[in-house]
This record gives C-alpha cells, structure tokens and sequence, in this order.
C-alpha cells in the first residue's frame, strides 16, 4: 500500500543565537490504518518532527510529502482542501482550544472541515460520547473544564475532522494516569475504524507497546532503532531503547531489564555525535 505520509532526510533547525538541529536526518513513513509511535526522551526532537509534518516548521532541508505532495507551510495548509484530512492533537489542549468558544462549537469546527470534504458529519454530543465525556458539556467553555476533559475534547475536535493524518504529540500526558492507556487505545480505535494513519508521540512506551504497530526511537534528532513494536519491547536492539525500557517503573510495565542507567551505556551513543550543533 502507498505510504499516507512520506518524511525523507528531514532536517529541521531552529536559527538564533545559536543554531539548534532538533531533526537531523529523519526519514519515516505512515501508511492508511496504520500506528507509528515516535518515543524519545524530553528534547530529541519529538515535537519538531511532529511540527515539520503538519506544516508548522520549515524544513531546513529534506521533505515531508502527504499522498506524494509537499506539505505546505500551516497557513497554506489550512486553506488547501488536499491537506485539511491531516489534524494535530498537541501535547497542551490550551494551545489548540479557544477560551471563548462553547466546547460544542469547537467540534462543530471539526466536523465542518470534514463536511467541507465531503465526509459524512456527526453531532458534537456524539463525540463527545467517543471520547468518554457527558453531553451536557457542549454548551461549555474550555476553562470550566479539567485539564484531562479539555485533551479529551481536542481529541473529539482532531476526529471530528475525519483526519487522514492523525499526528499527536502527547496527547495523553495532560491526563490521569488512570485514564491515559484507554484514551490512547481509543484514539487508535477512532483513527483507524476511519482508515487514518496515527503518529502518536509519547515517551512512555508501556503505551506505545498497546497501540503502535511500529516503533520508532528518537534520539539527539535522528532515529536510533525502529521496528514492529513488540519486538522494539521484547529485544531492544539499541542500548538508548534499552536504557529507555529499564527505566519503566516495575508496577506499570516492563520491570525486566536489569537496571541500565544511561550512565552505564556504552560510549559510542552517549557522547554526543558531532554532527548537528558542530556542523552548522
Ligand atoms: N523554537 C525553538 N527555538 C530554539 N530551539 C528550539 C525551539 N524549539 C525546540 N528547540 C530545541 O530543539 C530541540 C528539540 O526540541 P523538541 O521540542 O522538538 O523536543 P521533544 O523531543 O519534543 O521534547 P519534549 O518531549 O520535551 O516536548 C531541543 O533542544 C529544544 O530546546
């Protein structure tokens, strides 16, 4: 099956004082119906790689092609009909929700660009339904909500859309921890009863283990392993993935591994690899 979402040797940088690589020569894709997680420790490059995708970073060099077309910069996208089936879910739903706006009329947004389509619409309480939330809380706003309510609501909006391309960047960190694998198990059901693809990033790979078909990890800005998921779980092959999994607390997850603190890896991961910061 041709790729849903393309990115080739990407190559994001953020230019000020200094020039920061936060992607240094990814390339991965995304196929219809399928769940790719990104994993990654806190600064590897997670979001700017998610930003590149949707359009909201330059590529400083490489692509990211959405059904073999260059994704534009965020405002051409939002006005060319070929990328409105690719929707975000960010970490922070206070970054993507309007205070404002009545909670029913932010997925009614949702559910305009996917008539807009021509993809069949739902009502805002049936999401909401979706996505474990009373109906009575179309009619309020965002700041009355819980931190938890508010992710679960722009995950209802990102569906609504009917999105092709789901990308989510932590959508699950703003929840309890109670809550966080069904929210997570039940953005891959809604994406892929719809045949979209999901890059769902995370840095907690107890999830990605329930969700993701493959596996890709992140580190310093370019991918060190990926993988079908469980084999990513079950035979880490590169010592960051392993370093990652042993740091699962034992009652959540994995609790297998020996302990193998960074610290302990070998030397050729650890230092930093001259390329990005020596380079530019
Ligand atoms: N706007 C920016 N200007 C300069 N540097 C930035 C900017 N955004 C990110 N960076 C840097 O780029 C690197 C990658 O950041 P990024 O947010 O992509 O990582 P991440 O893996 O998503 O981290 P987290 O999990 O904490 O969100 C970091 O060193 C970060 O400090």
């Amino acid at each position: 099956m041709s790729a849903l979402l393309n990115v080739d040797d990407l190559v994001v940088e953020y230019h000020g004082t200094s020039v920061v690589r936060a992607v240094d020569g990814v390339s991965l894709s995304i196929a219809p119906g399928e769940v790719l997680a990104l994993v990654g420790e806190s600064g590897c490059g997670k979001s700017s790689l998610a930003r590149a995708v949707v359009g909201m970073e330059k590529p400083h060099s490489g692509s990211v092609r959405y059904r073999g077309n260059t994704v534009p910069l965020l405002g051409v996208r939002r006005r060319d009909k070929a990328f409105t089936s690719i929707q975000m879910v960010f970490q922070d739903p206070n970054s993507s929700l309007n205070p404002r706006i009545k909670v029913g009329a932010q997925i009614t947004e949702g559910i305009r660009t996917a008539l807009a389509r021509g993809e069949a619409g739902s009502s805002p309480e049936e999401w909401l339904e979706r996505v474990g939330l009373p109906t009575a809380m179309v009619s309020r706003y965002a700041h009355e909500l819980s931190g938890g309510q508010r992710q679960r609501v722009a995950i209802a909006r990102a569906l609504a859309a009917r999105p092709e391309l789901l990308v989510a960047d932590e959508p699950i960190s703003a929840l309890d921890a109670s809550s966080q694998a069904s929210v997570a198990d039940m953005m891959r059901r809604l994406a892929l009863d719809a045949g979209a693809g999901l890059l769902f990033i995370s840095h907690d790979l107890a999830i990605v283990r329930l969700i993701a078909d493959r596996t890709v990890v992140m580190y310093r800005g370019a991918i060190v392993e990926s993988g079908a998921s469980e084999r990513i779980w079950d035979e880490p092959a590169h010592p960051y993935t392993q370093a990652l999994l042993a740091a699962i607390p034992e009652p959540d997850g994995r609790g297998m591994l020996p302990a193998a603190p960074a610290a302990e890896a070998p030397l050729s991961w650890r230092t930093p690899v001259p390329t990005a910061l020596d380079r530019v």
